[in-house]
């Protein structure tokens, strides 16, 4: 009775709505932990679950046991035989912001009593939770979570995995013990799989994360054998012989036992370290093997985690925080071409506008038809969509369950969708497709002159890429000012004025639109309603003549010669000092020079042989621009690190590889590619791989970025000083 009475005071509607939530929640379970196709992203996921938490805070009758709330996942008839764990295995309450981690926190400490408590903090690896049944130290069971209380028995195909030991090995191995850990698919190898299976006709994954769980769940465990699955551990669930202490100290044992845990965990004593973890791999989460979602932070000691206990669902010692989401779901509208500076034409997608990492996402690269093939996106298609950190947004695969037979698949043009030039290869045998009018073709010219412009090049102030496109192909006149990059210099303010064009997006070459009228945008860019030059106009105009007092690479880097990029130039201008000397060098002569190679040799020989290409050199040279470089072999100022080699390896947080080879080439040093005895210094950032270890077995001082600093600041012996210790 007391229950009816109780339900009587949630109103009609707020029932309705908890029904619903919950049945969208349950059915996004299913597709996601039975069919490894889940229909929305995590993020999508999370906030409905949320939805359903707080509107059963408003209404605590609707927080009944079977509510999804209060549940880890589900219990689904499977395949899979059922097998049930020794203990729980339990789901993670989330912190979201710093107020939810502090508030756990302070519970922790409430409860807990005393100081002295460390917290143990450990990636949140995106993956799929298995639990390892080891008796006596031999592998007797594999399973998924399930339910928490029941998984399924995956034993077979989760013996195909490296990682995993079938024995420990040790004296005194357990008589039981049960190891918790995430399996999980590496990224870089994601692409690979999809393409496998689109060939073989068969469906592709959305995500890494769907692929290690689908390829773990397989009826077949030869077919999981071919999957390259890894193993983090992170956790003990039953035991028998043996007691911990702390969490942290668990690990070290288990890994001398041999199986795989995690590399990155951090004991630390106030909330300030684990803020620190928290913002470190906030910074860092693409330099981790696996994908993260979040940090998990842990009481580390064991006997105070029984004493906080768990719910039906989570431990109330642990919490993990998670990361803003980096993957979206989104409807793939279309797939276009665009034609870049070098004429290379890349197909793109078109998806319908959505917010992911905190910026609006509406285009994402597709490399060319190879890549649209491999990742069998078809157009039309729920594609997850990720942006990660800076880096161009991209579409991972697409969500193949919800295909409904009206998806299409792409075909590449035959035809410049600028110029309508025939496409076709630079050379015989190149997936990348070409416009090979290269002199005419608008979006070239549009793309180049904007390269030209940009930082890397001249690094024109108050050009960008309204102006580039002003310039190459306004709506009026007819007559663009610009017929190629040759007329740069001569540009006059006359020209300007009369100029209508459209406002193109940089990211598609679509032209804008005036958002409340839906009308395309057209802009006299450079006058004012008077007719007038524009106060920026002027000024762009002085820029472009300042710049033509350029260093001579940044010159070169502006003629968009392939393969010619910052570090090309910077040597050819180092070793040649004048663009004329580079066009009278042989292609051997081009070839020896330190950091330029064949191919770029041949691709220099190439440009030059092009009557309109000496052309714009010519006229440049008329217009002033300097094409030489000003000081001699003599007095070219001390070069301090001259006669060092030095090999840049991994991610550095304040330099890009290029920057970094610069930096050392403008001061004397030889930059190369591989690690060997005559190597001077190893400098290292992130991620380094395999460079790093080869540096310590040559004993080659190794700089982190700090030494690294110093080796730019003072000099050879002073960074000897700060290199890392050698292992004995
Ligand atoms: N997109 C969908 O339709 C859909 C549907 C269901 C669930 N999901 C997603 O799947 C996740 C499922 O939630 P959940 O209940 O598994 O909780 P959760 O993923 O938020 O946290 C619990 C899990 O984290 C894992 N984990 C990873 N690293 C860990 C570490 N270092 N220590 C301890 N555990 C670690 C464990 O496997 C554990 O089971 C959520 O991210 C949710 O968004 C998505
Ligand atoms: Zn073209």
């Amino acid at each position: 009775m007391a229950g009816e009475q109780q339900n009587a005071d949630v109103p009609a509607d707020a029932r309705e709505r908890h029904k619903h939530l919950a049945e969208q929640v349950e059915e996004h379970r299913f597709r996601y932990y039975v069919n490894d196709q889940p229909a929305v992203s995590d993020a999508e996921f999370d906030r409905q679950l949320r939805a359903l938490t707080e509107l059963e805070e408003q209404y605590p009758p609707l927080r009944t046991p079977d509510s999804p709330t209060q549940k880890v996942a589900g219990q689904y008839e499977t395949e899979f035989t059922s097998v049930q764990h020794v203990e729980r295995m339990l789901s993670l309450d989330n912190a979201f912001d710093d107020e939810e981690l502090a508030a756990w926190a302070e519970r922790v400490a409430k409860e807990v009593g005393a100081p002295g408590y460390h917290f143990l903090c450990e990636l949140k690896v995106d993956g799929l939770a298995v639990n390892l049944t080891y008796e006596h130290g031999r592998l007797t069971r594999a399973a998924t979570r399930g339910d928490g209380r029941v998984g399924e028995d995956i034993t077979p195909n989760v013996r195909t995995i490296s990682d995993i030991p079938e024995r420990l090995h040790g004296d005194d191995l357990p008589a039981l013990v049960e190891i918790r850990g995430e399996v999980f698919f590496p990224m870089e190898e994601f692409e690979k799989l999809n393409a496998r299976l689109v060939e073989a006709g068969e469906k592709p994954f959305a995500n890494p994360r769907n692929a290690a769980a689908g390829s773990l769940r397989q009826k077949d465990p030869r077919v999981t054998a071919t999957r390259p699955l890894h193993m983090v551990v992170h956790g003990i669930g039953a035991r028998e012989g043996f007691t911990i202490d702390c969490l942290s100290h668990a690990y070290d044992l288990l890994r001398s036992w041999g199986l795989p845990t995690a590399r990155h965990n951090k004991v630390v004593e106030g909330l300030d370290g684990v803020r620190e973890f928290i913002r470190y791999y906030g910074d860092h989460r693409h330099s981790v093997e696996h994908e993260i979602d979040g940090v998990v932070v842990k009481l580390d000691e064991v006997p105070l985690q029984g004493r906080l206990g768990s719910t039906s669902r989570a431990p109330r010692w642990a919490i993990a925080w998670k990361y803003p989401p980096e993957e979206v779901n989104s409807r793939l509208i279309d797939i276009r071409v665009g034609v870049g500076r070098t004429g290379r034409v890349t197909p793109y997608a078109q998806v319908e506008p959505v917010t992911v990492a905190g910026s609006e996402v509406e285009f994402a690269t597709l490399h060319n038809q190879d890549v649209v093939r491999a990742k069998g996106v078809l157009i039309g298609d729920t594609v997850v969509l990720r942006k990660a950190g800076d880096v161009i947004p991209e579409i991972l695969g697409p969500v193949a369950d919800l295909r409904d037979g009206t998806e299409r698949p792409f075909t590449m043009p035959a035809e410049c969708p600028e110029c309508g030039t025939p496409l076709k290869p630079m050379k015989e045998g190149d997936i990348d497709l070409r416009c090979p009018n290269a002199r005419s073709c608008p979006a070239q010219l549009r793309e180049r002159i904007y390269y030209l412009a940009g930082r890397k090049c001249l690094d024109i102030e108050n050009f960008g890429y309204v102006a580039a496109t002003a310039l190459t192909q306004p709506l009026e006149p007819s007559e663009p000012p610009l017929r190629d990059e040759g007329d740069l210099f001569d540009l006059t303010v006359d020209q300007l004025l009369p100029i209508r064009s459209y406002v193109l997006d940089p990211d598609s070459g679509l032209p804008k639109r005036d958002p409340k009228t839906g009308e395309e945008k057209i802009v006299t860019f450079f006058a004012n309603k008077q007719g007038e030059a524009k106060k920026n106009t002027l000024a762009m105009l002085d820029h472009i003549e300042a710049a033509k007092q350029r260093p001579l690479a940044r010159v070169l880097t502006g003629l968009s010669i392939r393969h010619v990029g910052p570090v090309a130039a910077q040597a050819l201008a180092r070793e040649f000092r004048s663009i004329e000397r580079i066009e009278a060098a042989t292609e051997e002569e081009l070839a020896q020079t330190e950091g330029v190679g064949p191919t770029i040799a041949a691709s220099l020989k190439n440009w030059f042989a092009e009557e309109w290409h000496r052309e714009i050199v010519r006229k440049w040279r008329e217009a002033g621009v300097r094409m030489e470089e000003e000081s001699t072999g003599e007095d070219e100022g001390p070069r301090p690190l001259e006669g060092l080699t030095v090999v840049v390896t991994g991610t550095l947080e304040h330099h890009t590889r290029d920057n970094a080879k610069e930096a050392l080439q403008n001061q004397g040093a030889k930059v190369t590619g591989s690690v060997s005895k005559k190597t001077s210094f190893v400098v290292v950032g992130d991620n380094p791989g395999s460079k790093y270890d080869k540096a310590m077995q040559a004993k080659v001082p190794v700089l982190d970025e700090a030494g690294f600093a110093v080796l730019l600041e003072q000099g050879a012996d002073a960074a000897r000083e700060v290199a890392l210790p050698l292992p004995e």
